[in-house]
Parts: C-alpha cells; structure tokens; sequence
C-alpha cells in the first residue's frame, strides 16, 4: 500500500478547474518534486492534499485512510505537514514560539526545536528574534522547522526557493538532504528544474491541471521535462518516463 494516494481528483476555483483528473500513488520515504509552468496546479494539488482547499471529486487516502473530507488541523494530526508558498510565519512572535506553537497540533515524534536548530544551524543566533525580521532563508527554514515539529509523515513544500538568494537556497536544501535522506516522504514543489531533478527520487510534471510526464531520476531527461513543461510532445497523454 502507497503512503498517499491520490484517485481521479478533481478540483475547482469557482468555475476554473485546477486539477483534473490527477491520480499519484506516493511511496513511503519517496522525495516527489512536481514541476510544471505557472498556473499548472501545483499549488492547488499540495493544498488540496493538506486539506487546505477541498477537491470537486475524487479521493485522497493516506495511510489506508480515506481523508477526502477530514479538515486540515485533522490532517496535521495524522502525520500530514504543509509548508506554504509564503511561509505564513507568525511574524511578531519568536522563532521559538512559531516552532512550539507547532508542537501541540502535530503528532508525537522526535522533533524538538533543538533538533530544529541543529538541522537549519543559520537558526541557532536567531532563536530568539522575531519572525516578521528574520531574512527569506531564515523564514523558510523556520517554516519547515514549524512544520517538521508536528513530526510528519508526509512533508509538503510549496515553491521551496521563491525569493530566497541563490546562498539561501543551497543552505535551505543542504538541511532539507539530511531528512531526504532519513526517510522522511516529501513533496514539493521547485521552479529550478535543475535542482528538482538532483533532489528528488520522482520528477512529477504538470500542465493545466493535469499530470503529463512522471518519471524516476535518472530514467528521465532535462528535455523530456522541459518538453512536457510547455506542453511539447504530451499529445499522446500522461508519459511515464
Ligand atoms: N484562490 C483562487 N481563486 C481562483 N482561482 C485560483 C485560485 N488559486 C488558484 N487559482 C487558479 O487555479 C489555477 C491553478 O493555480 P495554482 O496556483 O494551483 O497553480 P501553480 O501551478 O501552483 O502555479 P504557480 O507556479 O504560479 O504558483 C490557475 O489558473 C490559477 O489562476
């Protein structure tokens, strides 16, 4: 049984329809990096899946559970962390506070805010500072931090280096490595393709609302994926790569 899986969803802005028809099996301790031009449905996918945004038709089960219908805070209990596209700190509280605030919606597990710190160092000088103050890096890295304290299962990142220095970035994705490499399920989203495809064990590309090439590292191309981005060759449908 997959960690997360995803059936036929169908979701909708009002009269838009952002996701069509997307079905995704996620594997435990898989990293997914879903790509695709702007307005492709990513965003409205990670969200749908946190329970952010409830789909038109179709189903997410997670765990053997069917989560459809369950609300987001629900969904933090039962191991599912989203990490915004924004970050949406609480910006005139601590780093500390953001991240133990966390703690109590999450499930129990092993993160704490000093294993926080010691996964993103560039924190430690800044426990104590006010997160509306900290730099883009270090608002991101507290974002994650926030949500790896409610000890998911699954880790969700929207637009991982939006408005973060090329620096802040490497820094970001170095701390990101060591839980990619321990096991931890993520999703997430990248607009550096390059990037994407060093990162992740699955490239996931989509194209209004649509999922048009999958395929594993080092089974697919940078063209293949540049190709699908913009919507070249995907005539035939969904690709597997
Ligand atoms: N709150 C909303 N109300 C109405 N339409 C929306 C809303 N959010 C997204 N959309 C529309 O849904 C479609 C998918 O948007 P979404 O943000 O999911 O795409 P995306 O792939 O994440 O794009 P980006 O890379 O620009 O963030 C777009 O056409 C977008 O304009």
């Amino acid at each position: 049984m997959s960690l997360l899986e995803i059936r036929n969803l169908d979701v909708r802005h009002g009269l838009l329809q952002a996701v069509r028809d997307l079905s995704l099996s996620v594997e435990k301790g898989e990293t997914i990096a879903l790509v695709g031009a702007n307005g492709a449905g990513k965003t409205t996918l990670l969200r749908t899946i946190a329970g952010a945004h409830m789909p038109a038709g179709g189903s997410v089960v997670f765990n053997g559970i069917d989560i459809t219908t369950i609300p987001a805070y629900r969904r933090v209990g039962l191991g599912v962390a989203l990490v915004p596209e924004g970050r949406r700190l609480f910006g005139q509280m601590s780093v500390e506070e953001n991240l133990v605030l966390a703690r109590s919606a999450g499930r129990r597990g092993d993160w704490t805010v000093e294993r926080v710190l010691e996964a993103f160092p560039n924190l430690k000088p800044r426990r104590h500072a006010k997160a509306g103050n900290l730099s883009g890096g270090e608002q991101q890295a507290t974002a994650i931090g926030r949500a790896l304290m409610t000890n998911p299962e699954v880790l969700i990142l929207d637009e991982v280096s939006l408005g973060l220095s090329p620096l802040a970035v490497d820094r970001v994705y170095a701390s990101l490595q060591s839980l990619i490499g321990g096991g931890t399920t993520i999703i997430l989203v990248e607009q550096d393709l390059r990037r994407a495809m060093r990162v992740a064990d699955r490239i996931v590309c989509m194209l209004e609302g649509r999922i048009v090439l999958e395929g594993k590292r080092g089974e697919i191309s940078r063209e293949q994926v540049s190709e699908a981005y913009f919507g070249l060759g995907t005539d035939k449908g969904r690709v597997h790569a």
